[in-house]
């Protein structure tokens, strides 16, 4: 869809001095050669860079503020996947500092749903470019008040189970580590006891698989879970696969993969502005990224983001 220009501003800054904040962690360390090329193509063209690393997710944090705050510096670009982002966000949000990206993260969900090129080089052309959009974000708020923002989809059930399963183990690494918690949350699989409650007042109230709360339309790199899920209209897309028979799922499992699974009746979509999640004992991830054990409420920041994209 084409966002609306009155309700998503587009508009055009002149990029000279930008800080690059980089997750050395990111992309299985990759992170840090992709920020040398961006780093090189932008000095290249007399953008002066500020180059910034975090000794760990809260010290990174901490300098996306500073550098948010600094009225000299044009654009935070930040050089990692969803996770780094993520944290970025919570500083950007409503502050009308542009963000720019360099993908170099193992999924990249995020620079898929914007249009970013995923080479180091040419997303760093378009930064240089400086045309922004305004975009939707997510808010997520737990039980004790806590907030935090996303960009790409919040999600509860089998796919946070594979979540915490593979922050418990510490071998294999990388996307492996991933492919077994999925392997051992498999051979568990089994749906929760769930209310979901929409703003205008629908309530689900069964057994769920899994719920995903879209702003944009994949995760894990790729997966188009929320098929139509758009950035640019108020509202979430909600994909709540309700309890489905293990066989089925593995049978149809590259169906959600692709966003196929429309018509199952185990499938329904809802969309909603806000949207309050139980699932009791679940941990809901943003992102990639644990965010708050359930209950959580998720509500659109409608145009909350502000990212440098390709011109169109
Ligand atoms: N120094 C650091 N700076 C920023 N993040 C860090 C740092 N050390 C660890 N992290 C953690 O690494 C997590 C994952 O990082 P990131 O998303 O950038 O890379 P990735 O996991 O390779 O990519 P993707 O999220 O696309 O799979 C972040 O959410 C963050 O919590």
């Amino acid at each position: 869809m084409t966002p609306n220009p009155e309700a998503y501003p587009l508009s055009t800054v002149e990029i000279n001095r930008v800080a690059l904040l980089t997750n050395p962690k990111a992309g299985k360390g990759g992170a840090s050669k992709a920020a040398e090329i961006a780093r090189h193509t932008l000095t290249k063209t007399d953008v002066d860079v500020v180059g910034i690393s975090g000794s760990s997710a809260e010290a990174s944090k901490r300098l996306a503020e500073e550098m948010i705050a600094d009225p000299d510096i044009d654009a935070l670009v930040v050089c990692g996947g969803d996770g780094l982002i993520n944290l970025a966000l919570q500083a950007h949000a409503n502050s009308g500092t542009p963000m720019g990206i360099i993908p170099a993260g193992t999924g990249n969900d995020t620079a898929r749903a914007l249009g970013i090129p995923l080479d180091p080089r040419r997303a760093a052309l378009t930064v240089i470019r400086g045309f922004t959009t305004t975009c939707d974000l997510g808010q997520l708020t737990d039980a004790e008040g806590n907030q935090r923002y996303f960009m790409t989809i919040a999600c509860a059930g089998f796919d946070s189970l594979v979540s915490d399963r593979a922050n418990t183990l510490v071998w294999p690494h990388g996307k492996a580590r991933y492919n077994l918690a999925m392997a051992v949350e498999f051979s568990k699989f089994h749906s929760i006891p769930t209310r979901i409650t929409l703003d205008d007042s629908t309530v689900i109230d069964d057994d769920v698989t899994l719920c995903a709360i879209g702003n944009t339309s994949t995760y894990g790199g790729g997966m188009r879970v929320c098929p139509h899920a758009d950035h640019h209209d108020g509202l979430f897309d909600i994909t709540v696969i309700h309890r489905i028979n293990r066989r089925k799922a593995a049978r149809n499992v590259s169906r959600f993969f692709t966003g196929e699974f429309e018509g199952f009746p185990e499938a329904t979509i809802h969309r909603a502005h806000s949207v309050e999640i139980h699932m009791p004992g679940i941990n809901v991830y943003a992102d990639g990224d644990f965010m708050f054990p359930s209950p959580v409420t998720a509500t659109v920041a409608t145009a909350a983001g502000r990212i440098i994209v390709p011109r169109p």
